[in-house]
């Protein structure tokens, strides 16, 4: 079945309630992000040298139109067309300049923040709306701040500009068109919240589909393997038809405003014709005035719908802003947390920790030790927290209660840099980055590496051959995330990384246990290598890999159900014989 795909007033209500941290969020933007302000007061300057010279047109057009043809008029009106020309021109290429540095002002700040950003950031933003905060929640607002906020200033003083003109020609017309003028706000009000609340739906339902199609091109292979290509299309032809139907109100919409907009001009013209030509009569009015007013009134009306103009980006621009704010006020790492560690020259002791992602519990008290060049193996059931141990040992995370110590002294009170610096890692799906296969190799190096150093890590992690049979060695292009390469071969990439970068800890967790048996076996023999004199801890759900460990500590429910050698705890714990029978019946198959 397929149900309507969003609830459209729940946006709305989404919408109010950031409608009324706007203000606060983009006065916190504006300084957070160092707007360019010497640049930004150039663009106002221009702006209302632009304003003023577009002020002045209808007085002296007005006085052309009623045959006021002195040589001061012709000049005048002469040097106000070209020089509003140029400087119009002149403005619009500032307003851009303006527009794209704040714009990468935003970026970089953005962009900044994700890379300093805590792990648990991460796992509640997804990558697709971290990317839309640097690429359209950016633009969003620097579009306000830098497109909107000079020109607005530019209106706000033609706005008084021709208002103070009406009331020098006449103060009995200029009085009945302010009567007016509240109408025309009325409409522009009304009209603006309901083409923001009909363009929002219609971009609403354009994000369903676009999602429901990427989604869904990703699952090609599922829906052919489940015969559901009928049931998807159906699916994908309700949602267009949804978006179909968002659009054809939006047209409607967008229709209205020109006869309304029309009828409330005509009704302007009546009021300045009509009033106009009794005063005309009772010679309270000149006809070069009436003229003149004729033309400022157009004007005015012109601001009023620039102000609506702004409000709908405004609020356009909300949830860009509310997003953004969020992301600025988030703690960022802190990584000077205290002195430098080179080398661990200790063990690594948990005591008593606690630890869970948000409500989800993972630890309620877990104690153990790492000892310094030894080789530690952790192993329970799928969920225990294998993973999560490494990554509190590299605090991706703090545990809630209890502390990790290393050569005696918190974790968290070392630097976190040189911290991190002590650990090389090796999972079972090593992540490279796009590049050449010499760039992964030298990934995170500090220092010049040389070819020989290279070349002499890819051949301990029996890397050498395959690279040097690749099209171009070193320099071969590994594609996205290493996709050019076998899983194996990553491995082994990622081992050679290992390697040079020489950590005192390795993380492997489950290394091999995507590889076919040979690949298993070079990866194993680079590991070895690799694990020498080093303090290693492995996460592996296969018994050969473990059982020559030095300590294997196994984790059960929030807890260390047992520690011990391969011996001691096939005599001491049921769940590890468990372990051993289950690895044992499955390699038997
Ligand atoms: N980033 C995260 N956010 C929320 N929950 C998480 C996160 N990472 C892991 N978990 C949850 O924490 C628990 C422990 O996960 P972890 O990956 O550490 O287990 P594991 O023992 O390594 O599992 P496996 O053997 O299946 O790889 C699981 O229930 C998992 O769903």
């Amino acid at each position: 079945m397929v149900t309507k795909p969003e609830k459209e007033e729940s946006i709305f209500a989404k919408a109010d309630a950031q409608e009324r941290g706007i203000w606060k969020s983009y006065f916190k933007l504006i300084f957070k992000a160092k707007i360019p302000w010497v640049w930004m007061i150039i663009v106002i300057a221009v702006w209302i040298l632009s304003a003023q010279l577009t002020l002045m047109l209808p007085g002296y057009s007005s006085k052309i139109m009623t045959g006021v043809i002195t040589k001061p008029v012709i000049y005048g009106a002469v040097i106000v067309i070209v020089l509003g020309t140029l400087i119009s021109g002149v403005v619009r290429y500032l307003n851009n300049l303006l527009n794209f540095k704040i714009d990468v002002r935003y970026r970089s700040l953005i962009w900044n923040r994700i890379m300093k950003s805590p792990m648990n950031m991460f796992d509640h933003v997804k990558p697709t709306e971290m990317i839309s905060r640097i690429t359209t929640d950016s633009a969003t607002i620097s579009n306000v701040l830098g497109t909107w906020l000079p020109s607005t200033i530019a209106t706000v003083y033609t706005t008084f500009g021709v208002i103070a003109v009406l009331f020098t020609y006449n103060w009995r017309l200029a009085l009945a068109v302010m009567f007016y003028i509240p109408i025309n706000i009325l409409f522009n009000v009304y009209y603006g919240k309901w083409s923001y609340r009909v363009n929002k739906i219609t971009f609403n339902r354009l994000s369903k589909l676009t999602s429901f199609l990427s989604e869904l091109l990703m699952s090609v292979p599922v829906i052919k393997t489940f015969v559901t290509e009928s049931k998807e299309d159906l699916r994908g032809q309700q949602n267009l038809q949804y978006y179909y139907k968002a659009n054809l109100k939006r047209s409607i919409v967008a229709w209205i405003e020109n006869p309304v907009s029309q009828f409330l001009g005509i009704i302007q013209n009546i009021i300045i014709i009509g009033y106009g030509v009794f005063l005309l009569k009772a010679d309270l009015i000149t006809m070069t005035e009436w003229v003149g007013f004729f033309l400022y009134v157009g004007m005015l009306s012109g601001t009023i719908s620039v102000y609506f103009m702004v409000y709908i980006e405004l609020k356009n621009s909300q949830g860009a802003t509310t997003r953004i704010s969020e992301l600025m006020d988030n703690e960022l790492e802190v990584y000077d947390k205290g002195e430098s560690i080179d080398r661990l020259t200790g063990d690594i002791t948990f005591t008593n920790v606690a630890f869970g992602y948000g409500d989800k519990n993972v630890f309620s008290n877990l104690n153990f030790t790492i000892p310094k060049g030894k080789k530690t193996a952790i192993v329970g059931p799928s969920g225990s927290g294998k993973s999560t141990v490494f990554a509190l040992l590299q605090q991706f995370y703090t545990p809630q209660l209890g502390t990790i110590k290393a050569d005696g002294k918190p974790i968290a009170e070392y630097d976190l840099h040189s911290w991190r610096n002590l650990f090389s890692v090796v999972d079972q799906d090593s992540l490279l980055i796009s590049g050449t296969v010499r760039e992964n190799i030298i990934y995170g190096m500090n220092r010049e590496v040389s070819d020989a150093e290279i070349a002499e890590a890819a051949d301990k992690a029996n890397a050498l051959l395959f690279i040097e049979e690749l099209e171009f060695g070193f320099d071969t292009y590994v594609g996205e995330a290493g996709s050019n390469l076998s899983g194996g071969q990553r491995q082994r990439v990622a081992i050679a990384r290992a390697i040079l970068r020489n950590s005192d800890i390795l993380l492997l967790d489950e290394a091999t246990a995507s590889l076919d048996s040979k690949a298993e076996q070079f990866v194993q023999e680079a590991i070895h290598t690799l694990m020498e004199g080093r303090t290693s801890v492995v996460i592996s759900h296969d018994l050969s890999n473990i059982q020559d460990a030095d300590q294997i500590i196994l984790i059960n429910e929030g807890e260390v159900d047992g520690a011990g050698t391969h011996k001691e705890l096939l005599k001491s714990n049921e769940l590890y014989r468990e372990f051993v029978r289950l690895h044992q019946k499955s390699s038997a198959q």
